[in-house]
């Protein structure tokens, strides 16, 4: 037999298994809509661990007799698991917060083929019958979109595992009147895009946001003689590579976003965690209630006085209630030398009684206190047997 035939046999024969995978996880999130469905009537919390947790024990056993490795076998159902915890939360939001729209406008930093633009891609996806794009180019003009009415969502990137938090958007929230309703991880795997055949050693400039130059650091130092050019985002550094076409110029980005702009991908994974992750916020013009059947963040804005220990204290109050805080964040008062405002997220609803109780102790205690927001936790990571 020709060494091509098998080849395309062997192949044929892996499509057609790829086919009934994608057949049986389209099946799988039809019973997970149906277990939702069950939950909503019946008032039972979305997530079961222990059931996820004997799920993967499970599965972990099967694969042993087959010969597959536990931690494949781990990563896979945990994405599995995640999408159907997702998909349900989605479900019963829908149904407590009664929104009737279908098509609805999302402002996110465009254009066409950036991060933003598959994170919100991705959250529409499971939240709207159908999104209108509205790609902008300016963080700011993504809340001035939805402050004015002309879009319902924004989506912003607020925090990366490499780079950090994104100051600009903490800023922006200190002064919109917009309400978080929303939150989702995006993996970002940053690629070396190339608009024609050529080599690592004939790049002479690449073009980017300035987020990827700073995950992507330590692969850069590599190459300390590329001339770095920053552009409003990840994609009109793709348009640029594209329009210039010229093998010594390159774009960092996304190799879904490099595809509708014909580019190739010629180095990948170039942050410097091999875990990118980019926290994305949904924000819109009225805050939302969220299911006690699903885990809840809130994230709160807060001045203290100057006094010694003013933090702590507001810390003291969030630990007198069991509440568990995920994130804390400081950033200047414009116009405010040295004084700050703190950023806290905490794992609560903000309309249960110990939460409740925590904001009207914050509020005397403190100078200032806003809730940004209330929203269904997407930090979803199915629990590990
Ligand atoms: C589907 C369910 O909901 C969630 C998702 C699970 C899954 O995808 O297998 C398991 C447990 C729950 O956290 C369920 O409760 O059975």
């Amino acid at each position: 037999m020709q060494p091509y035939a098998s080849l395309d046999k062997l192949r044929h024969d892996i499509s057609d298994i790829d086919s009934r995978l994608l057949t049986l996880l389209a099946k799988r999130r039809e019973l997970a809509i149906a277990v939702g469905n069950y939950k909503l009537e019946t008032q039972r919390p979305v997530r079961d661990v222990t059931r996820e947790k004997q799920l993967i024990e499970k599965l972990i056993e099967q694969g042993k007799t087959l010969s597959l490795d536990s931690h494949y076998i781990t990563r896979l159902f945990q994405l599995v698991i995640e999408d159907s915890v997702l998909i349900q939360q989605a479900l019963l939001q829908k149904a407590l917060n009664d929104s009737q729209q279908h098509a609805v406008r999302v402002a996110f930093l465009g254009p066409k083929g950036s991060y933003s633009h598959l994170a919100a891609r991705s959250y529409a996806s499971r939240h709207f019958e159908q999104m209108i794009e509205v790609g902008c180019s300016k963080f700011q003009d993504i809340v001035d979109q939805v402050e004015k009415g002309l879009a319902e969502y924004a989506v912003l990137p607020l925090e990366n595992t490499s780079s950090g938090s994104i100051n600009d958007v903490y800023d922006l929230l200190q002064n919109t009147g917009l309400y978080i309703v929303g939150e989702m991880t995006l993996p970002i795997n940053h690629c070396l895009l190339v608009s024609q055949e050529t080599s690592l050693s004939a790049i002479t400039t690449v073009y980017s946001h300035p987020q990827p130059f700073q995950q992507c650091s330590h692969y850069l130092n590599h190459y300390p003689h590329w001339q770095i050019k920053y552009t409003e985002s990840t994609a009109a550094a793709m348009e640029m590579v594209a329009s210039l076409n010229d093998p010594a110029i390159a774009a960092l980005g996304s190799e879904a976003g490099g595809q509708l702009y014909q580019l190739q991908a010629i180095d990948r994974q170039l942050a410097n965690q091999s875990q990118n992750i980019t926290r994305f916020i949904i924000l819109a013009r009225k805050p939302i209630q969220v299911s006690k059947q699903v885990p809840a963040k809130t994230t709160l804005l807060m001045a203290t006085g100057q006094q010694a220990g003013a933090l702590v204290d507001a810390l003291l109050i969030l630990r007198q209630h069991d509440i568990v805080m995920t994130k804390l964040e400081s950033r200047p008062i414009h116009g405010n030398p040295w004084e700050e405002m703190f950023y806290i997220d905490v794992q609560a609803n903000s309309n249960e009684p110990a939460m409740q109780a925590a904001l009207q102790q914050l509020t005397e205690l403190t100078r200032y206190l806003k809730v940004l927001g209330c929203y269904p936790s997407e930090t979803v990571a199915a629990v590990i047997a």
